[in-house]
């Protein structure tokens, strides 16, 4: 790649910065940049790694780390820099989330902890049967407290209390339970090593100059500490960006003094961006009519000059009960598709349990022929890496044309079977003509598959070919436990559901799957970063803001990012008889006022 003079150096893709973006790209210091929705938070951090690249600010062998709240969100940000940089030059930006950090560091340095701490090397991850026996021997069954508990922890041990006493049995298993341990434990664990091993300390400062903190609003104590522990008064340069109306993760134990504290400990400068590229001029009046009510500041955001004045709408569906609600949803979302709008580019959205809000619109537009499903279970599981080796091998079995899938798969082998570049020309085309035969195997297997279990049996053979083992040992995130099996087995589950729709078509399927032609529904959690022309807001009821009175400001913002997901528009709806029960909104009336004030939404009452 050549180098780029850092005055000379242009964003990619033809993006336009507002200025405070471009210098906080640029600048040679810790920064914290708080913005809205839309505001290209998350395209700053792509845009600054090409910028450290391209002017060599990062020079080789020095790496970027990018740590996100999901996978999704970490490998988005990983496909645009290699897209900008090239995969060669992109190998040196890591982005994970923040699991997958404090794991990474369990991992490898696991033989660093004392004795008492190290779990052993198979310990198993999140594990609720065997947390669940760990409290019960000590008689606690309150799964309420369990996490309280176990964070309450200090290492190393020092008081013997119960919580430690459930630490130990975690840490070296107990009966025939082997090690397991949950997210926090990891994080736990790994700040300990950073604290106590001052060679993996320096390490770690000396392989990443540059730190990328995304959705920084989220983050709990536990992961401020670890960022802490392994980055303060070090020469890393930090970017963090977040949007405190967007802190939906409080019961999740979101730091709400992160900014403040962050600006405070890293001496961050903090940038403001105010630019909304992502929704139309109405949709961004609403948003800046909620600032007030969510104690910000700042009515000064800007919608994108794309948009003419009165562009965007805003909808309150009002429906006597739940068949006329899907009626109406079901009919304007025909409509959206006859104006060209693709059914991934409209979206529903639940506060909580997408099932019990959605079942009679996903019948009613099943009847119309529009598929809509429930993303939660798809969107993780479409980003696991052995998820994406296995349809590159099925989309390729269907046809052996498709570049992409064949450069997944190519590159994949290569790594999982660790043959370097530095082996012959013939050894390269001797893997090709493996895939090739296996391609061809595997086809052949496919094509007689009429049942389940044989469907099953052809992902066997694809792990087999692709050896298990070197899977384990190539992810770190598959090298423990079960989850690689747990990962293959919700996805055989979920793929022979598709197979059984499209009547075993292989190709249809897999479009299917990676929800090519369906519209998304998702919990407002899910759908956090992502961004659709239409959404249509299911449930806005008091039964789905249950804990309103207790969490005001939580779910305020959750309603916040519901609206700021959409680009050109926005439904709500009420319905009075939800599966059988009278539905209220007296908890919630704020949000009617505020749709109901002049000139806001259109008020739809079907019969
Ligand atoms: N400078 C820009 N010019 C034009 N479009 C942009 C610019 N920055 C971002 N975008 C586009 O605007 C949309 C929102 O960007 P992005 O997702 O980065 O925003 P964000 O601040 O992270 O949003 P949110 O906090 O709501 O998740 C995307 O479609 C992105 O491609």
């Amino acid at each position: 790649m050549a180098i780029i003079a850092d005055e000379k150096w242009l964003p990619s893709d033809s993006i336009i910065l507002e200025k405070n973006a471009d210098v906080a790209i640029r600048q040679k210091r810790n920064v914290l940049v708080v913005a809205g929705p839309g505001a290209g938070k998350t395209e700053l951090l792509a845009q600054k790694a090409n910028y450290l690249f391209e002017t060599d600010n990062c020079k080789e062998p020095y790496r970027i780390l990018a740590i996100s709240f999901k996978k999704d969100a970490a490998k988005n940000l990983k496909e645009r820099v290699e897209q900008r940089c090239g995969k060669e030059t992109a190998c040196r930006f890591d982005s994970m989330t923040y699991d997958a950090f404090a794991k990474n560091l369990l991992d490898h340095f696991r033989l660093a902890l004392p004795q008492e701490l190290r779990p052993k090397q198979d310990y198993i991850v999140e594990d609720k049967d065997i947390l669940k026996a760990a409290f019960e021997q000590y008689n606690n069954h309150n799964t309420r407290y369990y996490d309280a508990i176990i964070s309450s922890v200090s290492l190393p041990f020092a008081k013997d209390e119960v919580g430690e006493r459930i630490w130990k049995l975690l840490l070296h298993g107990f009966d025939d339970h082997t090690s397991m341990l949950t997210f926090k434990m990891i994080s736990m664990l790994a700040e300990y090593i950073i604290r106590t091993n001052i060679m993996i300390r320096n390490g770690l400062q000396e392989t990443y100059k540059y730190v990328f903190l995304d959705e920084f609003q989220d983050t709990t104590t536990l992961q401020y500490e670890l960022v802490k522990r392994c980055f303060l008064s070090s020469k890393a340069i930090i970017t963090a960006v977040g949007d405190n109306k967007q802190r939906i993760m409080v019961w999740a134990g979101a730091r709400k003094t992160v900014f403040v504290d962050f600006q405070n400990d890293f001496n961050a400068i903090k940038y403001k961006l105010i630019m909304n590229h992502r929704s139309a001029p109405r949709l961004v009046d609403l948003q800046r009519k909620m600032y007030s009510v969510l104690n910000e500041s700042d009515g000064q955001v800007q919608h994108s000059a794309k948009w003419r004045e009165d562009d965007g709408i805003i909808n309150l569906i009002i429906s006597e009960n739940s068949e006329s609600e899907a009626l109406t949803i079901t009919n304007s979302i025909i409509k959206k598709i006859e104006t060209g709008i693709s059914p991934t580019q409209i979206c529903i959205l639940c506060k909580q349990k997408p099932q019990d809000f959605t079942q009679i619109i996903i019948d009613y537009l099943g009847q119309k022929g529009i598929y809509a499903r429930i993303e939660n279970d798809y969107q993780d599981l479409i980003k696991e890496p052995i998820i994406e080796i296995i349809l590159s091998i099925l989309s390729l079995t269907c046809n052996r044309k498709h570049p992409d899938d064949w450069q997944v798969l190519v590159s994949s082998i290569i790594e999982l079977w660790n043959i370097s570049g530095t082996q012959s020309d013939d050894e390269y085309f001797n893997v090709q003509n493996q895939i090739d035969d296996e391609l061809l195997r595997i086809k052949q297997q496919f094509s007689l598959v009429t049942t389940k279990s044989e469907f099953y049996e052809v992902l066997k053979k694809i792990v087999s070919f692709l050896k298990f083992d070197c899977i384990k040992a190539v992810f770190p995130e598959y090298s423990q436990g079960k989850y690689l099996n747990d990962v293959l087995n919700r996805f055989a589950k979920l793929f022979w559901d598709e197979l059984e729709k499209t009547s075993i078509d292989l190709n249809m399927s897999i479009e299917q799957f990676k929800g090519l032609h369906s519209i998304p529904i998702m919990t407002i959690h899910k759908s956090k970063g992502l961004e659709y022309d239409t959404v249509f807001f299911v449930g806005l009821e008091d039964a789905a803001f249950w804990n309103f009175k207790n969490q005001p400001e939580e779910d305020r913002c959750a309603f916040f990012v519901a609206l700021s997901r959409a680009k050109s528009e926005v439904s709500f709806s009420f319905c009075k008889n939800r599966n059988h029960k009278t539905q209220k909104h007296n908890d919630i009336n704020e949000f009617f006022d505020l749709l109901q004030e002049p000139r806001i939404a259109n008020i739809i009452t079907p019969p």
